[in-house]
């Protein structure tokens, strides 16, 4: 496959490497330095394009691809109240969006336990439950993405918590509390923990390096490749 890179960071570097192992083709970067180059007649010479920018960057970056016909798998995260504006754009247009906050397909299964854990948790109210999640220092937005992705889960399952909030900045009771930790060059720890007066279950997953990141994100570059609509790593993996 020709793949078109937006973002040449840590992440865009990392997804090179992986493509090139699987046979496919890096035709055009996007980063900082050129991001004029994000032309219609560029991206047309790829087949999908791969985004880990920022969140400032990510949501312009989606509508080019989209306007341009180019399927697109989104791994930035923080871009999220523009989602349901491109989810339109990809439908008007029958283009092809995939996005997840973690490609990993670990994270995956531990989302997946999350849920089903979740569903067994809203019956014992003597348990709190919270999540901490530990990243780099150099990340720009706390709570991680997929902290978020699984307290939204928490929140469907767990009827007696509104909304999640940053754990520094709680007012109230009834909040899900997340904790953001930021460490030496941690590349993802995510822990969801029950605890009562007697005990506590705990949830967690954690990434060793960005590999898993970047072969997640080339395997939805793969399967997207003859699929239109929008897309996460549930509709690839399927759980049962
Ligand atoms: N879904 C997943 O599995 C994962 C998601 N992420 C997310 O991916 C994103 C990127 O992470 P990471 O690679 O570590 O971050 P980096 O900061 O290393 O990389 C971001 C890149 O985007 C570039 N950039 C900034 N502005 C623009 C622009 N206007 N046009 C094009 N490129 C631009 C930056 O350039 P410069 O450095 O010159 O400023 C940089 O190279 C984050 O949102 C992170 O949370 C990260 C890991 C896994
Ligand atoms: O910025 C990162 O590094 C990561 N970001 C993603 C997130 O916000 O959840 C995924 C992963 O944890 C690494």
């Amino acid at each position: 496959m020709k793949i078109a890179l937006l973002g040449y960071g840590k992440m865009g570097k990392e997804v090179e490497k992986a493509a090139l192992k699987r046979g496919h083709e890096i035709v055009l970067k996007i980063d900082v330095a050129n991001p004029g180059d994000l032309s219609p007649e560029n991206l047309s010479g790829a087949d999908a394009a791969i985004e880990f920018t920022t969140p400032q960057t990510a949501p312009e970056n989606i509508r080019a691809c989209l306007n341009a016909g180019l399927p697109v798998v989104v791994g930035t995260t923080g871009w999220y109240a523009h989602f349901d504006e491109l989810a339109a754009l990809c439908r008007q247009r029958e283009g092809t969006l995939f996005h997840a906050t973690n490609f990993s397909i670990g994270v995956a299964i531990f989302f997946h336990m999350n849920r089903m854990l979740a569903g067994i948790m809203n019956a014992h109210p003597d348990y709190e439950v919270s999540i901490e999640e530990i990243h780099h220092t150099r990340k720009l937005d706390a709570p991680s993405g997929t902290a978020i992705t699984a307290a939204e889960a928490i929140l469907e399952q767990i009827l007696r918590k509104e909304g999640w909030e940053n754990a520094e900045k709680t007012s109230g009771e009834n909040k899900l509390l997340i904790k953001s930790l930021r460490e030496g060059d941690v590349p993802g720890t995510h822990t969801v923990t029950y605890r009562s007066g007697i005990d506590s279950i705990e949830l967690k997953h954690t990434a060793f390096s960005r590999e898993g990141f970047a072969s997640g994100a080339v395997a939805a570059a793969e399967w997207v490749r003859d699929r239109k609509g929008v897309f996460t790593m549930s509709d690839m993996l399927r759980f049962n």
